[in-house]
């Protein structure tokens, strides 16, 4: 049966995407098929270099894909999209221009889309000077006023490079407390990606899990986590037959598990739903295994005739 989704409810649309930087090299990104729908705070994560950056970049438009269709809001991708923001994981800026003129710039080039107030606020202007140059900023200064120029511009889908990486716990406070703010009276949507999951937790509801360019996990956190159960009971994982088991280890004279329940479980077992962490991590632990991608991709637009 046809997905009931349109390619307006979804932000960002990837179909059987492959990408290798080198002709014969091996696939950064393999067949992915998912979606993001509009207005969610999607986590995206991954071991390291399990794609997350490239796929991110792609959604940018600053690499393409090697085969299959990234879309966003429905249409291909391209650089420079007026309604999406992306902050690389590099930063990139011009090292001679001073805060105030970086500022600026992003004024400049997103004229009557600018939101003057956020940018400074994200930058964390009142704390350090705006005539400093951007090539003597600390690590972490840089990327507030790389996430200034991200959030001053008003997009519709601002794609997130491990945005707080380099924070300061306060940082990382002021930041998030900005973004969620600006979600909130926006309705925007924000794929992240990170490697501190219980940060993630309590402002993401959407999850991404990409491992070795696979998409894994895909969906609604709190679908997912009803998906699965942490069990534990009597006897031998053999106990487990018929579930999908993410992970299974002894505990005591039983067994612990994450699993997908496929059928009724027996009276006498144990039963909770796992963490955000502990449903990630099986999920890593487990390749191939877990593949839950709940996300329906819609049909591509008929080509204009
Ligand atoms: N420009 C490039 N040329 C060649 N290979 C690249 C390029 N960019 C990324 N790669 C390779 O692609 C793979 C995925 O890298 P990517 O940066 O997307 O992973 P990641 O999940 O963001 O990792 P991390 O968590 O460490 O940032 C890595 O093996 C990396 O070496």
């Amino acid at each position: 049966m046809p997905p009931s989704t349109s390619s307006s409810d979804v932000a960002l649309a990837a179909r059987s995407v492959t990408k290798r930087y080198r002709r014969r090299g091996r696939a950064v990104l393999d067949d992915c098929t998912f979606s993001i729908p509009s207005g969610v705070v999607c986590a995206l994560v991954g071991a390291n270099g399990a794609g997350k950056s490239t796929l991110l970049e792609m959604a940018a438009g600053m690499e393409r894909p090697t085969a299959g269709a990234v879309e966003v809001f429905g249409e291909p991708v391209r650089t420079g999209h007026p309604r999406v923001a992306y902050l690389a994981q590099d930063r990139p800026l011009f090292p001679r221009l001073t805060v105030a003129e970086t500022l600026r710039y992003g004024a400049r080039a997103n004229q009557g889309n600018w939101d003057a107030a956020l940018a400074e606020r994200a930058a964390d202007l009142p704390r350090f000077h705006r005539r400093e140059r951007i090539g003597d900023l600390s690590g972490g200064q840089r990327t507030r006023v790389a996430l200034a120029l991200a959030l001053g511009k008003r997009a519709d889908l601002l794609l997130l490079d491990e945005p707080m990486a380099d924070l300061d716990v306060r940082s990382r406070q002021e930041v998030m407390g900005l973004l969620m703010a600006h979600v909130a009276d926006t309705g925007s949507t924000v794929i992240m990606s990170s490697h501190i999951i219980s940060e993630l937790s309590d402002v993401c509801d959407h999850l991404l899990v990409l491992d070795q360019g696979r998409p894994r996990l895909c969906g609604d956190i709190e679908e997912l986590l009803a998906q699965h159960a942490v069990v534990t009971f009597s006897g031998g994982a053999q106990r487990l037959a018929g579930h999908t088991v993410l992970e299974s280890r002894p505990a005591g004279r039983g067994t612990s598990a994450l699993i997908r329940a496929t059928a009724p479980l027996p009276d006498g077992w144990e039963v909770r739903s796992p963490s955000l962490e502990e449903l990630v991590l099986a999920g890593l632990a487990a390749p191939g295994v877990c593949d839950l991608v709940l996300s329906p991709v819609p049909y591509a637009k008929e080509p204009a005739s």
